[in-house]
């Protein structure tokens, strides 16, 4: 058998917001040649596949899937009551994933490993047991995918005083542990002990899905830490695909022809990404300042996705609220209670701004189209993003902060910000920063910018 060059094998954390970074940068080293591999439990690799965006569906067979065979897991509905907003229903499947996915990972890169020149195994940074199965190879080597804003090491590796970047711009990071449950605290811990023990000996360098536009002062940061010490970086981001047109061979959803009939930048999206659920008062206040608004809207309106969304019957608790308040915002706005077309929606002219939680994803699928968002961070990073995105990029306006998540956020709070962001001067010059920004971005993708060289440099040095 001929040896092949080099195998790229992707791990991903079984968590959606993690699965399509680790397939975008997939689809991004098959596009540039490279035999590439996704590794993941059986549902996650469909989950994975179905839910890709942005790109032509035909690229997908440009990777080879690999079902990791990990013993079954729980899979309950999220508890929007909970106490805490962190997705604790999610922790069983991480744990099984961990404990699990090892050893059928083993036997597919010893199979790479006998049949190619070099086996590259870029992983989600929690997951790394794979780095040190690479290194187990005699011809492999790790790269992390960290999946989060670069920023937030800077902040929480500094906890306490502060790292100097923060205390120049008055940026306040909470204790890393505040914005988690226990639980998922007590998982990270377990999940990252041989890495502590090795220093991270195993990982030759870090993917890092973010851009210099947005964070170079943090990027610049993180080299002068004893913990990223010799390690190469690579910002590559952001890794959702930019779109200027329609996605060829793509059915596309109906919302998209109901937007096509707005006026431009005249519609504000409001979704929490897929690991929340708004409690039921909640829901009726924010249906209240929607409709009080009299603004435009496309509202995605669904709780946290299960360990395995395949396991889901579909049925929304949801399904009751929209037809009443279907009826009263008829014509001025959308609820949609499934899977939405986030990017497409966020590239689509008629959007204005974008009301999140700021998970990474979001923040970077928003500001790379030029819009601007209303930040309502839930949990994790997501209050971190929210200070970066309000107080240090100025282009997102707070809803209000992590501290008062037990509180139900009244109607008429979260219409005024509606209002500020869509009708004010102060609002007209948020979008205008983002847009601004959006095109520094998409700069940094194109030929002679900063993440496209980013990109370059990995897929160069991984080749060598
Ligand atoms: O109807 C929907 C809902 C979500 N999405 C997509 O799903 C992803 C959601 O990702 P993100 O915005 O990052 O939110 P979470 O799903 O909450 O992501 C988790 O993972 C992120 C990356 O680690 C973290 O920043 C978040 O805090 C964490 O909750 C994005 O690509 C969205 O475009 C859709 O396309 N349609």
């Amino acid at each position: 058998m001929a040896m092949e060059s080099v195998a790229f094998v992707a791990v991903p954390f079984p968590a959606q917001g993690h699965l399509n970074q680790l397939m975008d940068l997939s689809l991004l080293a098959a596009s540039r040649g490279l035999s590439v591999h996704y590794a993941a439990p059986a549902a996650h690799v469909r989950q994975a596949r179905s839910r890709v965006h942005g790109w032509d569906p035909k690229a997908v067979d440009s990777v080879h899937f690999h079902d990791l065979d990990v013993s079954s897991f729980e899979s309950p509905a999220p508890d929007p009551t909970a106490v805490s907003p962190f997705p604790s229903h999610l922790i069983p499947m991480f744990e099984a994933f961990t404990a699990g996915a090892r050893a059928p990972l083993a036997v597919l890169l010893a199979s790479l490993s006998a049949t190619h020149r070099r086996v590259v195994v870029v992983y989600d940074n929690i997951n790394y047991f794979a780095a040190l199965e690479a290194a187990r190879l005699g011809n492999g080597e790790a790269y992390g995918l960290q999946c989060v804003a670069m920023s937030y090491n800077v902040a929480w590796l500094s906890a306490g005083p502060g790292h100097q970047v923060l205390r120049d711009h008055g940026l306040q990071a909470l204790p890393f542990d505040a914005p988690m449950s226990k639980e998922f605290m007590e998982y990270m811990y377990r999940a990252t002990v041989e890495a502590r023990e090795d220093g991270g000996a195993a990982r030759a360098g870090l993917v890092v899905n973010t851009c210099r536009v947005l964070e170079a002062e943090f990027i610049d940061a993180i080299p002068e830490h004893p913990e990223y010490k010799g390690q190469k970086l690579f910002p590559v981001g952001p890794l959702n695909p930019l779109l200027h047109d329609a996605v060829p061979g793509k059915t596309r959803h109906e919302c998209m022809d109901w937007l096509d009939a707005q006026p431009p930048a005249s519609v504000l999206y409001v979704s929490f990404g897929t690991t929340s659920s708004l409690r039921g008062e909640q829901i009726a206040e924010m249906a209240a300042a929607l409709k009080g608004s009299k603004q435009r809207f496309i509202w995605v309106l669904r709780d946290a996705d299960r360990a395995d969304i395949f396991a889901d019957s579909g049925e929304s608790r949801h399904a009751k609220l929209p037809s009443e308040f279907t009826k009263e915002t008829e014509g001025t706005g959308l609820v949609i209670t499934g899977w939405a077309p986030q990017l497409e929606i966020l590239a689509h002219g008629a959007t204005a701004a974008f009301m999140s939680h700021c998970g990474w994803n979001s923040a970077l699928e928003s500001l790379s189209h030029g819009k601007p968002m209303l930040a309502w961070p839930m949990h994790s990073d997501q209050p971190w993003n929210a200070e970066l995105l309000c107080k240090y990029l100025r282009v997102a306006i707070l809803v209000r902060p992590w501290e008062k998540h037990s509180e139900v956020v009244p109607a008429d709070a979260i219409q005024k910000v509606i209002e500020e962001a869509m009708l004010s001067e102060n609002g007209t010059a948020v979008r205008q920063r983002a847009k601004v920004l959006g095109d520094a971005i998409r700069a940094s993708m194109a030929e002679g910018g900063s993440s496209r060289k980013g990109l370059d440099d990995f897929i160069a040095y991984i080749t060598r």
